[in-house]
Formats: structure tokens, sequence, C-alpha cells
């Protein structure tokens, strides 16, 4: 048997750090949403008892490394599950872009053997897995818009009534989360998002305070490393976008666009400094 999962792309709309935690990760409050730009994964059962992964992005790893053949042999230990699985990842979303890609592959791989195995796993021992293998898988396992609280893996679901467009734009450069948190002085942020305010605009459909109040604290570390981030930021603003802000550690930065009559001229201006360049749509 075959089956087939889509693994969408994420977009932090907040991203405020509150603390460093004794772990070594951090105490984090992000509102985060799905935006339809997708992975698509193939799964087939195979005879032997054994995980192959394949892909058409040269640029990944395809052993231990990946994040779906860590899902898959999470599943199969946690479960005693002796069956082996073919994987195919159709890579669409950028990576290493603070789009999660691989956690949202990785999610997608643990929806897909629960259906593939008939395990009956439920959704939130899914999350719990999944939190196994990143900060953002638990939210890739549901999707939507969530505030996220933890080190991510605490998730509070947010009513989203707003429909808007979302373009994204990747500089050609690969970001480090871990990096980007380990250059991060926590106790001395200058600009904390007022996380309230914008789950109220989200929940309230005010689409222009929304903007307004975008927030990502990663922004002070990223920005500083990588100039390139913060002129994408500049460009997309002066192209005409309401709300203009970057996605997770980075590089990725989006606009939120309301009229649909000022996408392409967006889209076109960006395409003149950057090849990663996407317009889609936020997903309800
Ligand atoms: C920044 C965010 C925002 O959504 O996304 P990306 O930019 O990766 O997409 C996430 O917090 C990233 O989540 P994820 O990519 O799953 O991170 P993990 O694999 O769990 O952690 C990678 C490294 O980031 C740091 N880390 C991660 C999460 C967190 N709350 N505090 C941390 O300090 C740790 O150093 C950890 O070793
Ligand atoms: N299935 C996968 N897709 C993309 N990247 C993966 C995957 N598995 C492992 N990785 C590795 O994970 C790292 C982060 O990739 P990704 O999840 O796309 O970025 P981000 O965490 O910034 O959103 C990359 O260095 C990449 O090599």
């Amino acid at each position: 048997m075959k089956i087939y999962e889509r693994a969408s792309a994420k977009i932090n709309l907040s991203l405020d750090v509150l603390r460093k935690r004794e772990d070594g990760y951090h105490e984090v409050e992000m509102i985060m949403t799905m935006v339809d730009l997708a992975d698509r994964i193939e799964m087939q059962e195979l005879p032997r008892d054994t995980i192959i992964i394949s892909s058409q992005a040269g640029y990944i790893p395809l052993d231990e490394k990946n994040l779906a053949f860590q899902a898959a042999r999470l599943i199969k230990d946690r479960y005693d599950v002796r069956k082996g699985v073919y994987i195919h990842l159709d890579k669409k979303i950028p990576v290493a872009a603070g789009l999660a890609g691989g956690s949202s592959d990785a999610a997608a791989t643990l929806r897909g053997l629960n259906r593939l195995w008939g395990l009956g796993i439920p959704t939130e021992e899914l999350q719990v897995l999944g939190a196994e293998l990143g900060s953002d898988v638990p939210f890739c396992v549901t999707g939507g818009t969530a505030l996220a609280t933890g080190r991510g893996e605490r998730l509070q679901p947010v009513n989203n009534p707003l429909q808007c467009w979302v373009i994204l734009a990747k500089p050609p450069i690969n970001v480090s989360t871990s990096e980007v948190y380990g250059k991060l002085n926590a106790a001395h942020i200058r600009n904390h998002p007022d996380t309230q305010s914008i789950l109220e605009a989200i929940r309230g459909k005010r689409f222009d305070e929304l903007c307004h109040r975008l927030g990502n604290v990663l922004e002070e570390v990223t920005l500083e490393l990588y100039p390139q981030v913060r002129q994408m930021k500049e460009v997309m603003e002066r192209l005409g976008a309401d709300g203009v802000l970057m996605s997770g550690s980075g590089p990725t930065v989006f606009g939120l666009v309301s009229k649909e009559a000022k996408v392409a001229r967006i889209y076109n201006g960006l395409r003149g400094f950057c090849k990663d360049v996407y317009a889609v749509r936020m997903l309800p």
C-alpha cells in the first residue's frame, strides 16, 4: 500500500523569548500558522524491516540525519513495528529557512505511518512523540494556528478567521537555529512583541492591527549576522506589503498582503533580488 501526506510550511506571526532555561532551550511564546507551501510525502510499505529515504532535493541528508527517517524509526521502536517503509520526500519548502520544512516532514511521517500501519495513535500522543524530534514538530502534527509555549511544544489552538496572502522570500543563505538562539541575550531583549494583543487582533479579524504588531525577537540576532535579511525586509516594505517579519530564526522574510491586486507587483519586484520567492495563502 502507498499513502501520501502534505507537510506544510509554517510562519511565526510572533516569536518572543521569555528566558533561557537550565536545559539549554529557551522558554518561548510564539504564534504559529501554516501556509499553503508544502512538501509531498509518499510512504510505501517494504517487505524488509528497513527505512529508506529518497528525495528529488539534492541538499538534504537521506540517512538517519533526516527528520523523516528519525520519525519513522521512533514510531517503529516505540510501537514495536517490525515492518519496513520507503519514504519519498518531494521537497518544495526551502531548507534551513525558518519555515520548519524538516519538522513538518517529520510530523507528516508520524501521521502517515500511523495510518499506513493502522496503529491508532491519538493525535496528542503523536505530538508527544514529535517533541522528541524537535520543538516545532508537535505544532506541525496538527497545523492550523496556535500559541506555542514551553520550548514550542505546548500548544493552544487559536481561532484564525483571517485570510490573506503571504509572500515568502528566502535570501540565499543558510541560518542555524541553534547559532541564533545561542547568540541571543535573553535578559536584554529590546523589543518584546505583545503576544496577547496579537492574539486579539487575529481572533477579532483586525488585519491592520496584526500587521502593525508582528514581532520576532530573533531578528535582533539574525539581522545583525546577515544584513541581506534586513535588506529583504526593507525591499518588501518598500514594495508595499502590509506587514513584514522574519520567520523563526530566518532567513526567510514574509509579507502579509490583504489585496490580491498587490500580490503580483510585490512578487515580481522581489524576484529581481532573490530566486526563492513564493506567493501563497495563509491556511485556515
Ligand atoms: C526558531 C523556531 C521558531 O519556530 O523555528 P525555525 O527557525 O527552526 O524554523 C523554533 O523555535 C526552532 O524549532 P526547531 O527547529 O524544532 O528546534 P530544535 O530542533 O528543537 O532545536 C534546535 C536548537 O535550537 C535551540 N532552541 C530551540 C528551541 C527553543 N525553544 N530554544 C532553543 O534554544 C537549541 O539550541 C536547540 O538545540
Ligand atoms: N526532511 C528534511 N527536510 C529538510 N531539512 C532536513 C530534513 N531532515 C533533516 N533536515 C536538516 O534539518 C536542518 C533544518 O532544516 P529545516 O527544517 O528545513 O529548517 P528550519 O528549522 O530553519 O525551519 C537542515 O540543516 C537540514 O539539513
